[in-house]
């Protein structure tokens, strides 16, 4: 099956689930133009759909210039060229057990009744730059990661001998310096080795003039760790954007105050703060700005100044203090679109002391925002950071259960749980934009398209990955 096997249907006209008791919703004028392929609507009649919406704003970016980042400031961001190494790693042959270093032909024939008898002649630690020359029948003690001393061929672990003791038992660790015979004595060696064993050659990872990590590699805890191995302390990459996250609304408390009546604790600043960090931004959370234009004016240009993006949640729709509409009218447009939730969006660019600043302004319902974060500011953020692929994964998957939330011209976006294992796409929970608590419970939008009304269960439906 495939979703052509949605149903279609003509708008009714209703936020399904999405604005009930937000003034439910009404949008007659709209849908009639939807309706009507052959109508045009122009003006503030015309909505956009997600894809074109999301097409403008990906074209208002550009990745952010590149920087020299200390390599822990660099997790998470993106090479900019080719990186090679200076340097040959290992840097020097070296030992790869705690043992002796031996010349191979001094060990023929060893065994356990008949061991080889060497004369220490030194002791290698790691570290250590002045090392003995191993002769004939000598031998130096040596720790994992020390330099193969020059006349030695291979190291022996110490359980192979009886580590200096003269006892003729094999030893099961050796002795601290400083408590047996170190730099002299004899150690009694009970089998022979090949040449080369348990020595770990200069370049056998990275020689000098390998390339290490071409451009547009994302740094992680690996990546990082194998540029500290090369020498390298600094990284040129694009930076993590610096993304300021504001929440608009009088009735806005902090999580962790007590709500009064009306009130309600704000939930976007964080979760969008969350969720910037998460697409790898640099994100700081300013919370609840009052719904008075010149506030959140007096505050956008107090932030503009470390900000590479901005977000706000609320203050988009058509009520009466829709106060993003009325600071930033000027330089943000807004428009509806054909999707729910998330139908009023706002989206410009403001001119900040450094230059352009996009500005993206998301609806204040909770599951609108977030959303709206996932499908326009997420891919925003990778854009930022260099990436070419900027869209989260997509998988199609058979839906477990009808269903028949979606209002006729517009694409829904559903909580749900995508099983891997079984292929399945189960809806979680209500389409009402806000129900936090089942998105919560998702790990992925099921996306019903915008001529589908209903989509029956075993039908294939697409879903956007949100991990
Ligand atoms: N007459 C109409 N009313 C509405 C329409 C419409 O087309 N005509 N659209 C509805 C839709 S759809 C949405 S979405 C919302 C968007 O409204 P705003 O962006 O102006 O958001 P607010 O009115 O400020 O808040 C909406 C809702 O969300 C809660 N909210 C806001 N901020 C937060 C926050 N930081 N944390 C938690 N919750 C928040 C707020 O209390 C409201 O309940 O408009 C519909 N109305
Ligand atoms: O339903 Mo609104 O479209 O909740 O974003």
């Amino acid at each position: 099956m495939t979703d052509l096997q949605q149903h279609h249907g003509h708008d009714n006209g209703h936020d399904h689930g999405g604005s009930q008791g937000q003034g439910s919703g009404h949008d007659h004028g709209h849908a009639a133009g939807l309706a009507d392929p052959c109508a045009a609507p122009t003006g503030a009649q015309r909505q956009w759909s997600v894809d074109e919406h999301r097409a403008d704003v990906l074209a208002a970016v550009s990745p952010l210039p590149p920087l020299e980042l200390q390599l822990l400031e660099a997790q998470g961001c993106l090479t900019v060229e080719d990186i090679v190494s200076a340097v040959a790693l290992p840097p020097f042959d070296n030992s790869s057990m705690d043992g002796y270093a031996v010349r191979v032909a001094d060990l023929a024939g060893a065994t356990k009744d008949y061991p080889s008898v060497l004369t220490m002649v030194g002791d290698v630690a790691a570290g250590a730059a002045a090392l003995p020359v191993i002769g004939p029948g000598q031998c130096a003690r040596i720790m994992t990661g020390a330099p193969l001393p020059p006349g030695a061929e291979a190291v022996v672990p110490v359980e192979w001998t009886d580590a200096g003791t003269g006892t003729g038992e094999a030893a099961t660790t050796m002795a601290p310096q400083g408590a047996a015979p170190v730099e002299s004595g004899e150690v009694r060696i009970f089998q022979p080795v090949e040449s080369g064993a348990f020595v770990r050659r200069r370049g056998e990872d990275i020689s000098v003039g390998q390339a290490l990590l071409p451009a547009g590699t994302r740094l992680g805890p690996t990546q990082i760790g194998l540029l500290a191995a090369t020498g390298h302390d600094m990284v040129r990459v694009r930076p993590r954007p610096r993304v300021v996250v504001l929440s608009t609304g009088s009735e806005l408390v902090p999580p962790g105050t007590p709500v009064g009546p009306g009130q309600i604790s704000d939930s976007n600043s964080f979760a969008l703060t969350a969720a910037a960090r998460d697409a790898g931004a640099l994100a700081y959370r300013v919370g609840g700005v009052p719904d008075e234009a010149d506030r959140l004016r007096e505050v956008i240009d107090d932030q503009l100044i470390r900000a590479d993006l901005i977000v706000t949640s609320g203050g988009v729709s058509v009520g009466a203090y829709d106060v993003v509409k009325e600071a930033l009218g000027e330089q943000i447009s807004f428009r509806k679109l054909r999707m729910q939730p998330g139908k009023p969006q706002g989206f410009g660019v403001l001119e900040g002391s450094d230059g352009p600043v996009p500005l993206l302004a998301l609806p204040g319902n909770p599951v609108s925002a977030y959303i709206s974060f996932e499908l326009f500011v997420r891919p925003v953020i990778r854009a930022m950071l260099g990436a070419t692929e900027v869209h989260r994964r997509e998988v199609r998957g058979s839906l477990t259960e009808p269903v028949t939330s979606s209002p006729a011209g517009r694409r829904q976006f559903l909580r749900a749980a995508y099983d891997a294992e079984a292929g399945t796409v189960t809806p979680v929970g209500g389409a009402g934009s806000h129900l936090l608590g089942a998105l919560a419970q998702a790990n992925a939008l099921l996306v019903v398209e915008e001529d589908a009304v209903s989509v029956e269960a075993g039908t294939e439906v697409r879903a956007i990955l949100l991990d």
